[in-house]
């Protein structure tokens, strides 16, 4: 039986306006809403430390009590303040103007990018969900406020599509991040439970090789134990010092149980304040 919520982005839909909260717009013109006393990145990194008592139980990760109050104020204010959904694109000429920084949400089919983007901005259905690998076929583009334009992209490996549309649509991928001039960061979703795997690599390869910032985020935290997971984290964050490109810290999260989205949110918050200079 597969589940999925059905009221997300549609191919071609027109542009839809989603759900505002009563929060400070995110975006001022500039961008952000900044605090004075922004901690460090590492700061916001020092968040995924792992419990030690088995698999997450549930709540939000403890360790974002240790997150700067300043920059979780200005992710809550970015990430839960207005969006919209732009388009969906199928093809790279049709792409948005390059006016926003952007950042872009990668990974392998079914690692849980679309729920990423539905726990960090507290919309149930603004990314569309499914059990089957491969249910994002576009580049969807939300905008947020005049702060950022958030892609979520279709997923790379396995997916339940025709061969001939997955490999169109994988190629689309790979030369978005390859071209994407006003991409500020990827953020590359890795399972909890799989670790990084061979095509993941490709994918740090190329954007080393593009030069693209990039962070990995840990998904599903909730599906695994917490020993196993502190090994994987430990295994991954290593793997990454061997790449330029790549930001050294893990963020861990788990849409499910709202773990480690606070500390994600700070950390766009925190890019987004850098990229303005
Ligand atoms: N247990 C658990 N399941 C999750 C979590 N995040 C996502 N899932 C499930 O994983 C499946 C895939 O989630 P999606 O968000 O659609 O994954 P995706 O990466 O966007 O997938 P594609 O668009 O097909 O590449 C769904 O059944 C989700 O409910 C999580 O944090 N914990
Ligand atoms: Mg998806």
């Amino acid at each position: 039986m597969i589940a999925e919520h059905d009221d997300g982005q549609r191919d071609g839909d027109p542009v839809r306006t989603l759900a505002e909260t009563s929060q400070t717009p995110a975006a001022s013109a500039a961008g952000v809403p900044v605090s004075d006393d922004a901690a460090p990145a590492d700061a916001v990194s020092s968040a995924n430390a792992v419990d030690a008592d088995g698999v997450d139980e549930g709540g939000a990760d403890t360790a974002d009590d240790d997150l700067d109050p300043g920059l979780v104020k200005a992710g809550r204010s970015l990430l839960l303040g207005p969006v919209s959904f732009v388009m969906g694109v199928a093809r790279l000429t049709d792409i948005p103007d390059p006016d926003l920084p952007e950042i872009a949400f990668a990974g392998r089919s079914n690692v849980g990018k679309s729920s990423l983007i539905n726990g960090l901005t507290e919309r149930g259905n603004l990314a569309r969900v499914s059990n089957t690998p491969g249910r994002t076929q576009q580049l969807n583009f939300f905008r947020f406020g005049d702060a950022m334009l958030m892609v979520d992209m279709p997923g790379y490996g396995y997916a339940e599509a025709p061969k001939a549309i997955v490999k169109t649509w994988q190629k689309m991928v790979f030369r978005y991040l390859r071209g994407r001039s006003t991409l500020a960061r990827v953020y590359v979703l890795i399972d909890a439970r799989h670790g990084v795997k061979d095509n993941d690599r490709e994918v740090f390869k190329l954007l080393d090789d593009a030069a693209v910032s990039y962070q990995v985020v840990m998904t599903k935290a909730d599906k695994e134990k917490a020993a196993v997971l502190a090994r994987r984290l430990k295994a991954t964050e290593e793997e990454l010092r061997r790449h330029v490109a790549a930001y050294p810290k893990v963020i861990v999260t788990s849409s499910r149980k709202g773990r480690g989205l606070e500390a994600l949110r700070a950390a766009i918050a925190q890019l987004l304040i850098e990229n303005r200079g």
